[in-house]
């Protein structure tokens, strides 16, 4: 066990980390040349085309220093802070990390949280300054930052490129010399913790952990705690490119198990695997995610919905900060209410619902969670719009705060400020991290910022800023419930809470983007925008005949059957909500109105 590290790479979108981690498992040639590609690890299609990563992701490489033989394990996590929770369960299974701080950007938002967090668990941190290949590279500036954050000596940090190979074998020395070894008794009753799962249709649910004590033999029988199932450990091994069974594992180390789980719900992150003769108690798990925006998803087909449920148990497995419960809508039908950490992540769901169980999904106006407070003293937890009270039983409404920080280069301050104002920031401070760097710190309310603040303060600052926020907490707030309705239907999925000040103005935007995003019909769609009784706003979509076959005269049936099926193609991810079709855009409208 004194030779095994566990360590993971933490730092902000885009500094390097996937391309670092490349050419690590190529030094320790953790992987032939044959089987290299770029961002190897990032293994999801989506990951590759997006160019992000979204799971943490694990692998085992063998390193000899000094004349001795290390296991390293490392943990490959995301940066984008809608997969911070992903972050978090890394660093649980670690004793060190990697801090990548890109040489030409210098310490950014996602940086300094994901450090916390790192530092929060005890991991020994090693300063990576990378990127030093690029020419307009500040090796010297950023150093002063990261020494000034962490309180390191300048020595400390290494200097490397994973671009052109630089400080490659700098970084994994520093690994085996600084990172201490796990502790934990391999004699002692077994603790496993689980930190990933993934469902594999041949295999069955496999399970990634990390053993705190104890050592688990292939065969043997196991508890999981929490759910107090058992089950034999038909496979177990470490993370290699590819898995590799071994027939025994010990305290420290990090691998997977098989045991042919099929039922989703038997396993949960958090969990500890321990033996059925000789139990162990639970580890602390981790802490329940916390998500920040709420909507809908729906089926296409309605007689889908079983399948979806199946396919979202199944997600959830990879993706642990997927929280979800059943929901129904008087327009959709059965569905569910999912919490998503960010928009990203609500993207990414989608997305794979669609991938990699081929389901089609339509997804509701996202929303966050107010908290509502009723003449009788009730407090509700409201969701959707759907679930809002009657406004005569409303007593209050608070809404979930943030506070907001902006690193930025100093010549855009004036923007960002004027930004988060119309956004109803307020400023708290507003530090020089150097001369041109500035941290600003805004509190303000949620809503205003998970829909498409990001890239407003991008473009604002010409991609120079970026953002870390945290939960700080309710506030009282005026918010009126913005309903929708067409041909004089109301359309429950289409309403939206909104600030009273901004309610007119997003209902007459709300119904002019829906009159360009619903397709004609054969007769005319009324939108209406109302708050409570009270129309506020009015657009109409004129009727139209739209016949496909209509060019196609003559006895050609193939052609015409063609025809009609490229149209009903055309017809996915649309809902039927009374005689009126509403695709997947109309329903996240709310978002595009600017
Ligand atoms: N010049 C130079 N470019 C680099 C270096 N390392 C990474 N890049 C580039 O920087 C971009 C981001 O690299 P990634 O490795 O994907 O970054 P990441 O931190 O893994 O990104 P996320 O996982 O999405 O947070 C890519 O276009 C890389 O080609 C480096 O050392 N030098």
């Amino acid at each position: 066990m004194k030779n095994i590290r566990n360590f993971c790479i933490i730092a902000h979108i885009d500094h390097g980390k996937s391309t670092l981690a490349d050419r690590l498992l190529e030094f320790t040639s953790t992987v032939a040349e044959r089987e290299m590609q770029n961002q190897l690890l990032d293994n999801m299609d989506l990951e590759r085309e997006r160019g992000i990563t979204i799971k943490s992701h694990a692998i085992q490489m063998n390193y000899r220093y000094k004349g001795e033989d290390y296991v390293l394990n490392l943990i490959d996590t995301p940066g984008h802070v809608d997969f911070s929770y992903e972050v978090s369960r890394s660093i649980a299974a670690c004793e060190g990390a990697l801090l990548i701080v890109d040489s030409s950007q210098g310490i950014e938002a996602q940086t300094i949280s994901n450090l916390y967090l790192a530092i929060g668990s005890d991991l020994e941190i090693i300063p990576v300054l990378n990127k030093i290949d690029l020419p307009h590279a500040m090796p010297e500036e950023v150093s002063d930052q990261i020494i000034d954050l962490i309180g390191c000596d300048k020595e400390d940090i290494i200097h490397a490129s994973g671009k052109a190979g630089i400080g490659i074998e700098e970084i994994l020395n520093a690994i085996c010399d600084r990172v201490p070894a796990p502790k934990g008794d391999p004699a002692a009753p077994l603790q496993a913790l689980i930190f990933d799962s993934v469902f594999n249709s041949y295999r069955g649910i496999e399970v990634y952990f990390r053993i705190y004590n104890g050592t688990l033999k292939k065969g043997e029988k196991v508890k999981f705690i929490n759910t107090g199932k058992t089950y034999e450990a038909d496979e177990i091994g470490v993370l290699k490119l590819n898995q590799e069974p071994r027939t025994e594992m010990a305290a420290g180390n990090v691998g997977y198990l098989i045991s042919g789980i099929k039922n989703a719900k038997e396993v949960k992150v958090g969990d500890t695997i321990t033996h059925v003769d000789r139990p162990a108690v639970g580890i602390q798990g981790f802490e329940d995610v916390k998500p920040m925006v709420f909507a809908g998803i729906y089926p296409v087909e309605t007689s889908e919905y079983e399948e979806l449920r199946n396919s979202m148990e199944k997600l959830q497995l990879n993706d642990a900060s997927l929280v979800w419960e059943p929901e129904t809508s008087a327009a959709l039908g059965f569905g569910f209410r999912c919490g998503f950490l960010g928009m990203l992540h609500m993207e990414i769901v989608q997305e794979r619902l669609e991938r990699e169980f081929d389901m089609t999904v339509i997804t509701t106006v996202p929303s966050v969670q107010f908290h509502v407070h009723t003449t009788k003293g009730q407090l509700l937890k409201v969701s959707a719009p759907s679930e809002m009270p009657e406004p005569n039983y409303i007593d209050h409404i608070e809404e979930p705060f943030i506070k907001a920080q902006i690193i930025s280069k100093s010549e855009f301050v004036g923007p960002i400020i004027t930004l988060c104002m119309e956004k109803r920031g307020i400023l708290k401070n507003q530090t020089y991290l150097t001369s041109d760097r500035v941290e600003l710190s805004f509190e303000m309310p949620l809503a205003e910022i998970v829909f498409d603040f990001f890239d407003k303060l991008k473009t604002i600052s010409r991609g120079y800023a970026s953002l870390d926020y945290e939960l700080i907490g309710f506030r009282q707030s005026n918010m009126v419930k913005l309903d929708v309705m067409l041909n004089a239907e109301p359309v429950d999925a289409l309403s939206a809470i909104v600030h009273r000040d901004k309610a007119y103005e997003w209902g007459k935007r709300l119904c002019e983007k829906l009159r360009e995003l619903l397709p004609r019909q054969m007769f005319e769609i009324a939108i209406q925008a109302a708050i409570g009784q009270k129309i506020i706003a009015r657009e109409t979509v004129k009727a139209m005949r739209k016949n496909v076959l209509a060019k196609c005269y003559g006895g050609d049936i193939s052609r015409k059957r063609k025809l009609l099926e490229k149209q009903k193609k055309g017809k996915k991810r649309m809902r039927q909500v009374g005689n009126v079709e509403i695709p997947q855009e109309a329903f996240l409208a709310v978002l595009k109105l600017d």
